[in-house]
């Protein structure tokens, strides 16, 4: 009845009335990565991190402690500060942050490597916190006939706060439907041998083009509370796995590529050494040349291109440092998108 797709169901079997039109057999991949507001606006700021930072995933004070602090002065003063904050790194071009930008592009540069392999397969892409919605992207793949969706959380390293809640929200989505698409979700990438290569490799052409030699170079991670950690979140024993396997590969010691961890939020203490603290030192010390590179970030954003190309440049410089690199993220590169296609093309298997 629905055609060009197969039948459902056995259609032999007369029904004395049919249900409604479904298609069906086709394959959906949803690349997902953090969020973005719609706008750089007060509104479409406070709406975004609203949206965020009432995430239990996220936050894990008590409620008691924390609505009355996101409400009374988060939500009043964080809104316009990185509102500004992102305006600086804004893809005007296209009205959108970098982030959005390069997730589509992820996604479109898969959906052709992918296409001879698999002609029954729908790239798309969403966002966790913003636009497009996690459920509007399920529920456009449903639509064009996808039964399974491999879901694809654009983290190499596990944390509660990234990867479980993309899986939250997308049985959420599910929660809602009668007839569900069977969900697949594609496990981190720390360790794997083809990240290590992929990441190096980018790092080592990105050096080749310095006019200078760092003397040092940081690997900085996202950071998260140091109680997570201790809650059990493998995400800092990941982080130390990439680090250590890309110094390996780069046949550096630890003096010469350290782990750090950025964008610290609040009072409490999170994950160290930090990455702004460790930049000061490092420049205070008397290190002239200094690069930065974030493996845990698949796509560059507000932390790598405004925290650590700008802030961060700037405190090094400050206190004595000349030469400040921020390495790209591997993005759409052949080598970023070798990853994922790798990790799709795996998680795949038995499907495709
Ligand atoms: C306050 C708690 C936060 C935790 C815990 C956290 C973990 C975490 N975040 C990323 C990746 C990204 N975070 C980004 C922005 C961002 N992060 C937080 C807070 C926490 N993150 C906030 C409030 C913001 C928004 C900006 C701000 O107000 O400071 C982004 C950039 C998004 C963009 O559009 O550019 C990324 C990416 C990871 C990987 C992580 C834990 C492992
Ligand atoms: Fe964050
Ligand atoms: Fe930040």
């Amino acid at each position: 009845m629905n055609a060009p797709f197969p039948p459902a169901g056995d259609r032999a079997v007369r029904l004395p009335i049919d249900h409604p039109p479904v298609k069906v057999g086709r394959i959906g991949v949803l690349l997902v990565n953090l969020g973005t507001p719609d706008g750089t606006d007060y509104w479409s700021m406070r709406r975004y991190l609203k949206e965020f930072l009432s995430d239990r995933r996220v936050i894990e004070t008590s409620r008691l402690i924390w609505w009355p602090l996101l409400n009374g002065i988060i939500l009043t003063t964080r809104p316009g500060r990185k509102g500004r904050d992102y305006a600086s790194i804004w893809n005007r071009e296209r009205d959108e942050s970098p982030l959005r930008t390069i997730t589509r592009s992820q996604a479109e540069k898969l959906a052709a490597s992918l296409a001879s392999a698999a002609p029954n397969l729908v790239v798309d892409w969403a966002m966790r916190y913003g636009n497009p919605s996690i459920a509007s992207r399920i529920e456009a793949l449903q639509k064009e006939g996808c039964d399974r969706i491999l879901l694809v959380p654009l983290y190499p390293q596990y944390a509660a706060a990234t990867s479980a809640t993309v899986c939250d929200k997308a049985f959420d989505a599910l929660k809602a439907m009668r007839w569900q698409p069977v969900l697949r979700v594609a496990p981190p990438w720390a360790d794997d041998p083809v990240y290590i290569e992929a990441v190096t490799t980018s790092l080592k052409k990105e050096l080749a083009k310095l006019s200078f030699e760092p003397e040092v170079i940081l690997a900085s991670f996202h950071g998260v509370p140091q109680s997570y950690l201790l809650k059990g979140d493998p995400y800092h024993c990941q982080c130390q796995k990439t680090t250590r396997l890309m110094r390996e590969a780069l046949g550096l010691d630890d003096s010469r590529f350290r782990i750090t961890f950025q964008s610290r939020f609040g009072p409490e203490e999170w994950l160290q050494p930090y990455t702004d603290k460790t930049v000061e030192g490092l420049a205070k010390q008397g290190v002239k040349n200094l690069a930065v590179v974030m493996p845990g970030f698949t796509a560059d954003c507000l932390e790598t291109l405004e925290e650590i190309a700008g802030e961060n440049a700037e405190i090094f410089k400050h206190n004595g440092g000349e030469n400040f690199a921020a390495i790209p993220c591997l993005n759409d590169s052949e080598e970023g998108m070798r990853v994922i296609e790798h990790v799709v093309r795996r998680e795949l298997m038995g499907w495709i």
